[in-house]
């Protein structure tokens, strides 16, 4: 073929123009729709030229598929795609979060408020690099990561997918950017979206801008902040993300003094585009456009007209795509959208496909497939989970720390709805859209990482809830009780009471008054911990969502390693102190500040 689009050797820019030039109105429009898997039919991604497939959380090829069922089922996809008439290859783009978490026998890392208490910019980076491999060993090329959030209310159902409440430790963290995507060669232009090679991926910088900054914390809700604050406070790691070559940015469901994101003209292509010099695309959320009318979908052209002119280059359509190619047809054919709307919008699109090398590499690599789960990347999650620990109490008196604990004890208990939980210590966006419970792919549990690390003698007694018999009856040299939140996504984690739920303060209760006990907590945010359970405990130790390795959680409580762990969002004392003003001086203080952990030396 002597297309110069089809020519690597041609500067991107030039491959741009080329294939631009050569495209219909259909073609084009068929780039920008990205559509959900389980819509993906041949005909359409050939007909349609469709741009993009995802899966949204939960939509899996079958139970348990491991990365080669993925593969084959995207390869099969890519293969409909190139059958089109400009032969341009999709981009397979999934929630690849903590870990490729939608693959059975995945590394699950630390979800980013955890990775955020580690302050540790190269484990993000190497956490990146590791996940890119998983995500491009099942077909993917494209994950909807980092979320970028600085979480200022931890009501909010998506705390945990922010790597904490302070701008400059997510700016940090954003390393993770160059880790996923390869890091740019000196020189690269700015904004310029940079994908390194076949063992990274295209990442994507969200949700822009403000998501964590909602009023209580409330999930696709109002952020009210003078322009300065935006900027400073929720935009500042967006420029971060940029300078690393970030390829792609997700619109944020949430609004700005009342106007959505996703219709802002002024946020998405003055500032992020003009201003900022960010040259990929902009994706929208799912059903984004549908949610800026009421009731949900009504005026879709208007959604439309509002998002694309507004600067989203591609629609995340989700479900049915033929009324979205329709209306944007009529609305372009209308002069409603200017063509060079459209241009802009495919040439982004195109220009990271091809710095992607989706042209040249459109297929799966299974050379990649035993880098799935492997011990190397495990080890990786085992040191983020240790990194990401923040010890809050060890000892009912300072003089006598309580941790480590001894590894040769005669009988332990290990007790509590956390302990024997993979899918409750891995949390949302594992397995499926808001997690689940069980032991739901291959890991270590706390349960599984005590028994690993005590000696043979050692005698370890479990039970989910303990009875009263088996609290009293036997002699205990400690208690380890592992109790939190149940998994949750978005919306479903808002949450304006914060409490420890289940019978977690109740098992705590049970157990602490009779056996000197360490609690770990399981839980993507902080919970509140009434002053006569906290002294109760001879220790507590905030374990955010550690993933599937909690040997972590072992090589620390029983002294192999140190605490290193500083709180990445304050710990409240009541949720009332979250509705203070923050210019004033709240009453009472955080029950530990900001920053905040203990450690052994
Ligand atoms: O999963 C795609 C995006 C994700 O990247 C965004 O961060 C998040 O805001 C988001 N929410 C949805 C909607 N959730 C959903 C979950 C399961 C099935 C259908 C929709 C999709 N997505």
């Amino acid at each position: 073929d002597d297309c110069l689009y089809k020519n690597p050797k041609a500067p991107i820019e030039a491959r741009v123009k080329d294939l631009l030039s050569r495209m219909t109105l259909q073609e084009k429009i068929g780039q920008m729709t990205q559509i959900e898997r389980s819509f993906a039919t041949p005909f359409a991604l050939s007909h349609f030229s469709i741009g993009s497939i995802l899966n949204s959380g939960g939509s899996i090829p079958f139970e348990n598929a491991r990365s080669s069922d993925w593969a084959d089922m995207i390869d099969g996809f890519q293969k409909s795609a190139l059958k089109s008439r400009l032969g341009i290859p999709i981009i397979y783009g999934l929630d690849a979060v903590h870990g490729n978490n939608n693959v059975y026998g995945a590394t699950i890392f630390p979800h980013n408020v955890g990775l955020g208490a580690t302050r540790d910019a190269d484990i993000a980076e190497r956490i990146g690099a590791a996940t890119a491999l998983e995500v491009r060993a099942s077909g993917a090329h494209y994950t909807f990561a980092p979320c970028v959030a600085v979480c200022k209310d931890p009501r909010w159902g998506r705390c945990y997918e922010s790597y904490g409440e302070d701008t400059e430790i997510v700016r940090k963290m954003t390393s993770i950017v160059s880790g996923l995507q390869g890091k740019p060669p000196e020189g690269h232009e700015h904004g310029y979206p940079f994908v390194a090679g076949r063992n990274n991926v295209v990442a994507c910088a969200k949700h822009f801008v403000g998501d964590g900054g909602t009023s209580k914390g409330e999930n696709e809700g109002n952020t009210i902040l003078s322009y300065e604050e935006l900027e400073r406070i929720h935009m500042a790691p967006y420029l971060d993300c940029i300078s690393q070559g970030v390829s792609t940015v997700m619109a944020s469901y949430s609004s700005w003094n009342g106007r959505k994101l996703h219709a802002d003209r002024f946020l998405l292509t003055k500032i992020l585009k003009e201003r900022l010099g960010f040259k990929g695309f902009l994706i929208s959320d799912w059903e984004g456009l549908d949610r800026l009318c009421h009731p949900h979908g009504s005026n879709y052209p208007y959604c439309i007209k509002s998002a694309v002119n507004a600067g989203i280059d591609m629609v995340m359509v989700g479900l049915q795509f033929e009324p979205f190619i329709e209306d944007l047809t009529s609305l372009v054919k209308s002069g409603e959208v200017p063509i060079s709307r459209i241009d802009d919008a495919v040439e982004r699109i195109l220009r990271v496909k091809f710095a992607a090398g989706l042209f040249e590499f459109p297929f799966s690599d299974r050379s990649l497939l035993d880098t799935v789960g492997c011990k190397q990347h495990r080890d990786l999650a085992r040191e983020a989970v240790r990194k990401s620990l923040v010890l809050l109490k060890n000892g009912k008196d300072i003089s006598k720390p309580f941790l480590p604990l001894d590894r040769k004890a005669k009988r332990i208990l290990v007790a509590g709805t956390h302990a024997d939980d993979l899918g409750f210590q891995c949390g949302g966006w594992t397995k499926t859209w808001y997690g689940c419970s069980g032991r739901i792919t291959i890991g270590t549990t706390i349960l599984d990482a005590v028994k690993a690390t005590v000696g043979a003698e050692t005698e370890v007694i479990y039970e989910k809830v303990p009875s009263k018999d088996t609290i009293n009856s036997s002699e205990f040299s400690f208690a380890i009780v592992a109790v939190g939140e149940p998994p949750y996504a978005e919306s479903l984690g808002d949450n304006s009471e914060l409490k420890i739920p289940f019978n977690g303060p109740d098992i705590i209760s049970l157990v602490a008054e009779q056996i000197p006990t360490l609690v770990i907590l399981i839980s993507g945010r902080p919970l509140l911990l009434e002053p006569q359970l906290l002294e109760k405990i001879d220790a507590l130790v905030a374990a955010w969502l550690p993933g599937s390795e909690a040997l972590g959680i072992a090589d620390v409580i029983f002294g192999d390693h140190d605490f290193k762990g500083q709180l990445p969002v304050t710990w409240i004392r009541s949720v009332e102190q979250l509705d203070q003003p923050t210019n004033r001086v709240s009453s009472q203080e955080p029950l530990f500040p900001l920053g905040f952990g203990l450690t052994y030396k």
